[in-house]
């Protein structure tokens, strides 16, 4: 089996997918260590993948090493079947290169928008021929509300509540709404430019803070709550198959 294992700087996602199949999915890095270990005492293999945009340490990556049969741990500097156009490669977050393939093995050919709403809120940009192309990073929800909090001597921490309005009538309200909102219309803000340059793009959204939009925003759009795990399984097969096709050259010296 292959397991994905997506560290965030909110959450760790994980998943497990069979001959291409999604299978279960879950969060934190023991629960991910504990199913691992099971599929390993049952004698079967645990083809891993580690994603980390969020903090890890050593210690954690060798422990999820441990329950491993093949690891590899995503990066932008390995062998990726998209092309990478952004000047600094090296300082791209692996989940939005892991959500651009996603994209592309739902949409090949298609001119890609993929709007990942996690801690940050990332704008990714894929091109017909599987480019990615470059994009954008904004604060997240849950960061627009810390700030407001953070950075004022008077403003309250609000929490994210989907029932909101349009115009406040008091200070919680007025925070909700704008949050809210704000997110929202910058969101249909990059829709409405990508179709209009493009009617035939597709526009792809994940990452946990994509649930409230499924209510709210009334654009033709493909919501994939698997977005980022499927383009991550997608790497593993591919890195899979680079290492077998390398080692049957060294076994065959071809
Ligand atoms: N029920 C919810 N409603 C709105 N936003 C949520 C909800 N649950 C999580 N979020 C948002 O999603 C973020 C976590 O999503 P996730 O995609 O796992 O982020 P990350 O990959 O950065 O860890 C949180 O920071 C929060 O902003
Ligand atoms: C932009 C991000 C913080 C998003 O992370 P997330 O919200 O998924 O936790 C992450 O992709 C990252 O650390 N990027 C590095 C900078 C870049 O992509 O250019
Ligand atoms: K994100």
């Amino acid at each position: 089996m292959n397991l994905i294992v997506d560290i965030g700087n909110t959450r760790t996602k994980y998943a497990v997918y069979d001959d291409g199949d999604w299978v279960v999915c879950g969060m934190g890095v023991p629960e991910a260590y504990e199913l691992a270990s099971a599929y390993l005492h049952r004698g079967q293999e645990v083809n891993m993948i580690l994603s980390s945009t969020g903090a890890i340490s050593e210690e954690v990556r060798e422990h999820l090493k441990s329950v491993s049969t093949f690891f590899c741990e995503m990066s932008p500097e390995m062998d990726l079947p998209i092309r990478l156009g952004y000047d600094t490669p090296k300082t791209l977050g692996v989940d939005r290169i892991a959500g651009c393939v996603g994209g592309v093995v739902l949409f090949p050919g298609k001119e890609l928008l993929i709007i990942d709403s996690g801690t940050a809120i990332t704008y990714d940009f894929v091109s017909a021929d599987g480019e990615f192309r470059g994009g954008n990073i904004s604060p997240g929800l849950g960061i627009r509300f810390r700030a407001l909090n953070e950075f004022t001597v008077s403003l309250p921490l609000v929490k994210c509540d989907v029932n909101h309005g349009y115009i406040g009538k008091n200070t919680h309200d007025a925070i909700l709404n704008g949050v809210m909102n704000g997110t929202l219309f910058e969101i249909r803000g990059y829709i409405d430019e990508i179709y209009r340059d493009n009617p035939d793009a597709v526009v792809i959204i994940t990452g946990g803070g994509s649930e409230y939009l499924k209510k709210t925003l009334n654009r033709s759009v493909f919501f994939e709550d698997k977005l980022v795990n499927l383009g991550l399984n997608r790497v593993l097969e591919y890195q899979k198959r680079l290492i077998g096709s390398e080692k049957l050259r060294i076994d065959f010296r071809i």
